[in-house]
């Protein structure tokens, strides 16, 4: 299994954001994108995220360019998990009742889950009520609960504590062990195993 970016390149409103970019991840390996803010992360994980297509070059999946076969995009986007910025959780619903969709679609045990990523003595608490650690905590437990096969994670640890990165490590560990591929968004150290690098830097002004 590869996911590849091929000579990559992209405009957002007519400014030149990912200029030729090229990478390859295979099974077990991570990718960690570093950036200044504004040059392009999140826009690339988009496009991996297959939201948006790039003005030229591919996006790869085990060869096959994802925008140009149907059925290559289709089981694409079942291998992916996706967390955004946004955490897209609605406040007034519980951890539960906001998780308990894709445990049921995809029939996954939410209560594993939640003790993974310590949240099960708030299972019922309303999202409203939690702290930004906590909601971040939560959306990150819906990647857990999807059987995707790759992680694209935008900017995954704000609002983390210590431990809670920590027990992130090993969760990440644990995916890429079994296969996962991981490729995030970060302006932090992360602690990734078999970790690849791509440094993202703004044109210069001259
Ligand atoms: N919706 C949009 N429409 C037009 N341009 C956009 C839009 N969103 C972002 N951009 C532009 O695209 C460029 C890349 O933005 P992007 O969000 O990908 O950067 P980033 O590296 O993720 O930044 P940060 O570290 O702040 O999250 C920026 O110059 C931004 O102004």
């Amino acid at each position: 299994m590869t996911v590849s970016i091929v000579n990559l390149t992209t405009f957002r409103n007519e400014k030149l954001v990912l200029n030729n970019i090229n990478f390859s991840l295979s099974a077990g390996e991570s990718l960690c994108i570093h950036g200044p803010n504004g040059v392009g992360k999140s826009t690339l994980l988009r496009i991996l995220a297959g939201f948006r297509k790039p003005d030229s070059g591919n996006v790869l999946w085990n060869s096959r360019n994802i925008f140009e076969h149907h059925e290559t995009y289709e089981n694409y986007l079942q291998t992916i998990a996706w967390l955004g910025h946004s955490n897209a959780l609605k406040p007034i619903m519980t951890v539960r009742e906001n998780l308990q969709l894709y445990s049921k679609f995809y029939k996954t045990n939410l209560h594993d889950c939640l003790k993974k990523f310590n949240l099960y003595h708030l299972i019922d608490t309303p999202v409203r009520l939690l702290s930004a650690g906590q909601k971040r905590r939560t959306a990150l437990a819906r990647i857990l609960l999807k059987p995707a096969t790759i992680w694209l994670l935008d900017e995954p640890t704000v609002g983390l504590d210590r431990e809670n990165m920590i027990n992130l490590a090993e969760i990440f560990a644990s995916f890429q062990k079994n296969g996962g591929m991981i490729l995030v968004s970060t302006h932090t150290d992360l602690p990734l195993i078999n970790t690849k690098s791509l440094n993202l830097s703004l044109p210069s002004l001259h």
